[in-house]
């Protein structure tokens, strides 16, 4: 369970979030909002990528002031811009990174590796350069990378934004596959249908906490 309590976020003196209070329970949260309404604020404050101004927010306890290192290994994050987080030469390479930093076994690293890899569809381009790829392709790296470390959370910021049909298609049945709780950031409301709570983040709050088509409702209500 992630939860935020009375949680501020100021960038210098202007505030983003504003004393939000909210726990995130369940397997499928979405989180929508206008343009610079906060929304990559809020994610990366679920895995201590950014502490907050004032309040605390804790994942299962854990204060991701006081324990960043465990939080970034209980909650995955996926980036907007997915040159943020691929780091090595090579897809395979790439991938075995986190695993490599944990100091497991190379069969072991090549086992989870070579699961992962075909799970995505991304074994034909194992051995490819990872700054080459496309932007779609490198949205799939990106998360691959973070799935092989089995987090317990996925946070993912627009993950949809460079993909075409068929492969934004096989990123939402990824993550409806998934055992992990997901928090998805997105502009691309239909990919909500299935999710069991959606948030509207508006001028620094939590405007909607909701079913998504209602949530949605708001959200257009809000923005129009
Ligand atoms: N490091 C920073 N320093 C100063 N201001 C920032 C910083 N990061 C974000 N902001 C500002 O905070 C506001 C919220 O940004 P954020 O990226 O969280 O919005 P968002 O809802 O994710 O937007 P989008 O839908 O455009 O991605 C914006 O006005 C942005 O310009």
């Amino acid at each position: 369970m992630i939860a935020l309590e009375h949680v501020t976020l100021a960038y210098g003196d202007r505030v983003v979030l504003d004393d939000l209070t909210v726990t995130l329970a369940e397997k499928r949260v979405g989180v929508i909002g206008a343009n610079g309404s906060g929304k990559s604020t809020f994610a990366r404050l679920l895995n201590g990528l950014l502490l907050p101004t004032e309040g605390t927010v804790t994942v299962d306890g854990l204060d991701t002031r006081r324990s960043g290192r465990e939080v970034r290994r209980k909650v995955g994050f996926v980036f907007q811009n997915p040159d943020n987080q691929i780091v090595q030469p090579t897809v395979e390479e790439d991938v075995a990174f986190g695993l490599k930093n944990l100091r497991l076994p190379k069969a072991e690293i090549a086992a989870k590796v070579d699961e992962v890899l075909r799970r995505y569809s991304l074994e034909k381009l194992r051995t490819r350069q990872a700054h080459l790829l496309s932007g779609g392709e490198k949205q799939l790296l990106a998360l691959a990378g973070v799935l092989v470390m089995r987090p317990q959370y996925v946070v993912l910021d627009e993950p949809t934004t460079l993909l075409d049909w068929p492969n934004r298609r096989k990123l939402m049945d990824a993550l409806t596959a998934l055992e992990e709780t997901v928090v998805l950031v997105t502009h691309d409301l239909e990919t909500l249908a299935e999710f069991e709570r959606v948030l509207v983040i508006h001028e620094g709050r939590i405007a909607a906490d909701a079913p998504p088509s209602e949530a949605i409702d708001a959200y257009l209500k809000a923005v129009s």
